[in-house]
């Protein structure tokens, strides 16, 4: 398994869900960046499980134990590695599932590649659980920028077809990014992320579970990050974004929609503003050729709805060879989407962050 990001940064994630611990190896992070662990604590907590009707009721501190990279509070230029003891498993929910894979899920895929020798219980490596350590990569990188007048933000933008607010592309603002992240379940329309948890307690009762759309912003970041075709800046951000497990698609400014537009209409005009280049609309995304142009990124992603549903199921027997019906017991999300949110927003700042070091780093070799 790879669960490695190479970058100016180096992030390795390791552990399972029902594993002793999970935790993260940051190397490549500059000397001397002070790291405020209640901030980091208040980021990790919005991922946490265990509060809100949208999530698992399995209950778990998340709260990390630095083992190396840390001294008096700053980073000291070692390698940072950060564990997160998981405390409340319960692995007989998953007795069953070795043989009798869930639909939607990894128990088939990871039969097949590591030969019944995965850890199956609370989906082993594969479980949203490992987005914990992510969230202490990311949270740190988030501090990073800050610092930097680099901000990253992210909110609920749809669950089950039901649509918050959207971002203004053009005029997006640190606090439009900051206050969804204020409140325990992200959005920007408390009305519509009202109408968002019925929709999910309905699923719920169901015994079902709903996806939706993350729409994440970055603002403050200067024009010339990233590389053309293959390190891009969407290619970068599309490679962490896709680390979080039952992200089905990224799409970038207007996505999808440019396939509907005209040239006239998706092209974003450029203008000065006060000796600054600028664009009117932001269709791009504030990405052109892979590389920034100073205008707020935006992207969103699509999440899959939760695939461990309480409902009988069909799948098959592996060790039968025949079909059946499968029901699974355990504790698990109706919603992924609300508590994806700040995982989303680590990915783009591991992403952010690295572009960032690469170009200091460059720049420093002219
Ligand atoms: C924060 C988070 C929580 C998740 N919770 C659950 C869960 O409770 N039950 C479940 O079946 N899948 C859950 N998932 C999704 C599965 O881990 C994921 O669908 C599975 O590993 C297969 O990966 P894929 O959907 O990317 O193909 C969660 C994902 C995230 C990011
Ligand atoms: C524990 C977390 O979410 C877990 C993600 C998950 C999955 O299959 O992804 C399955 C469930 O695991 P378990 O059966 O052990 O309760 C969730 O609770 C977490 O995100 O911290």
């Amino acid at each position: 398994m790879s669960s490695i990001y190479h970058g100016q940064l180096t992030v390795s994630i390791f552990g399972q869900s029902h594993a002793p611990a999970i935790g993260v190896t940051v190397d490549g992070l500059p000397a001397g960046e002070p790291v405020d662990l209640e901030e980091l604590q208040v980021f990790l907590n919005r991922r946490a499980p265990g509060t809100g009707n949208w999530s698992t009721p399995r209950k778990e501190g998340d709260q990390p134990e630095f083992l190396s990279g840390l001294s008096q509070g700053r980073t000291c230029g070692a390698p940072l590695t950060a564990v997160i003891r998981n405390t409340n498993t319960r692995s007989g929910d998953y007795a069953d599932l070795r043989d009798i894979p869930r639909p939607g899920h990894a128990d088939y895929t990871a039969q097949v590649k590591y030969g019944g020798f995965q850890d199956v219980a609370g989906g082993g490596h594969f479980s949203g659980r490992l987005t914990a350590p992510l969230c202490i990569a990311g949270g740190i990188c988030k501090q990073m920028l800050a610092r930097r007048g680099i901000w990253v933000g992210a909110h609920i933008a749809a669950i089950g077809g039901i649509w918050d607010r959207a971002y203004d592309p053009v005029a997006l603002s640190r606090e439009d990014l900051l206050a969804p992240g204020r409140t325990r379940f992200s959005v920007l329309a408390p009305e519509a992320g009202e109408r968002m948890q019925a929709a999910i307690a309905a699923a719920k009762a169901d015994r079902d579970s709903l996806g939706g759309i993350i729409e994440c912003g970055v603002v403050g970041l200067p024009a010339g990050l990233g590389d053309p075709m293959l390190d891009g800046m969407e290619n970068r951000i599309a490679r962490l974004a896709f680390a979080i497990p039952a992200v089905k698609g990224v799409e970038f400014g207007a996505g999808f929609g440019v396939a509907a537009l005209r040239g006239s209409q998706n092209n974003d005009p450029f203008y000065m503003d006060g000796g600054q280049v600028k664009t009117r609309t932001n269709h791009a995304g504030g990405i052109l050729g892979g590389i920034t142009n100073g205008m707020p990124l935006v992207f969103r992603v699509a999440v899959k709805p939760t695939p461990s549903i309480a409902q009988p199921q069909d799948s098959v027997s592996l060790s039968r060879g025949e079909n059946t019906t499968l029901e699974i017991h355990g504790r698990h999300d109706p919603c992924i989407v609300p508590r994806a949110v700040p995982c989303v927003e680590a990915a783009a700042a591991i992403a952010v962050c690295d572009a960032l070091l690469e170009q200091q780093r460059r720049s420093e070799l002219l």
